[in-house]
């Protein structure tokens, strides 16, 4: 279970949100909404212990995220609005390097199917820098596909930059992930076809 409690933020000399509370049990999907620049990438980032907020605290499962970073971050996938792709580097390249980054052990069968699977099969040798910013986008979503157990995923504008057919493969993805008993935060200015409609956080509510 993640929970959140009376979360505020500033970047710079930006107040952006106060009095946030939430929680995410297992099973359950969490929309983050709200207009450009109010704060959802920054929310997400301190759900994922990448940035501090202003004030308030953050549980994994009755624990806050600071006490036990390694146990959350084992169970914690965060996958960010830009793919953080090694321009040089081939997409299985680059898969397997986000992989050992994050301490997991995926052989390269594996890391193959999944890229095969998100539509990457003649893309597989091309150097990351050919590729388009749907294929890019798909090499960075390419993780979920991997059947590791990490419980929380938490992504910034997953559905950006894909065509119909991969935001609903997708969708569904995220999907049997929360009916496996997993969780998802995420980001999304668009509608997808999610089996049971997110919860949603709007920003709006608890703006500064
Ligand atoms: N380090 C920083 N210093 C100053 N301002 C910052 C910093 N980081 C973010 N901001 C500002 O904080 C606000 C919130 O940014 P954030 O990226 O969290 O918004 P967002 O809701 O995700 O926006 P979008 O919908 O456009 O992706 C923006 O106005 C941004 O310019």
């Amino acid at each position: 279970m993640l929970y959140a409690n009376d979360l505020a933020c500033v970047k710079g000399d930006r107040p952006l949100f106060r009095g946030l509370n939430l929680q995410v049990a297992p099973g359950a999907m969490l929309r983050v909404a709200g207009p450009n620049g109010y704060g959802k990438t920054s929310l997400l980032r301190i759900l994922c212990g990448l940035a501090l907020p202003e004030s308030g605290e953050i549980r994994w499962n009755d624990v806050p995220i600071n006490r036990d970073r390694e146990t959350f971050h084992r169970a914690l996938l965060y996958l960010g609005h830009a793919a953080a792709l090694n321009d040089l580097l081939t997409p299985l390249e680059n898969l397997r390097f986000s992989c050992a980054a994050g301490g997991d052990k995926v052989d390269e069968d594996i890391c193959i199917d999944a890229l095969v699977r998100i539509g990457l099969a003649e893309q597989l040798d091309l150097p990351a820098r050919v590729l388009s910013q749907g294929q890019r986008r798909r090499v960075g979503l390419a993780r979920l596909f991997l059947g590791t157990r990490r419980k929380l995923w938490v992504l910034d504008e997953p559905f950006t930059a894909l065509d119909v057919a991969a935001v609903a493969d997708l969708a569904a993805t995220l999907s049997d992930h929360c009916a496996a008993g997993g969780m998802v935060v995420l980001t999304t200015h668009q509608d997808a076809p999610f089996a049971k409609p997110p919860a949603v956080l709007n920003l709006a509510e608890v703006a500064w």
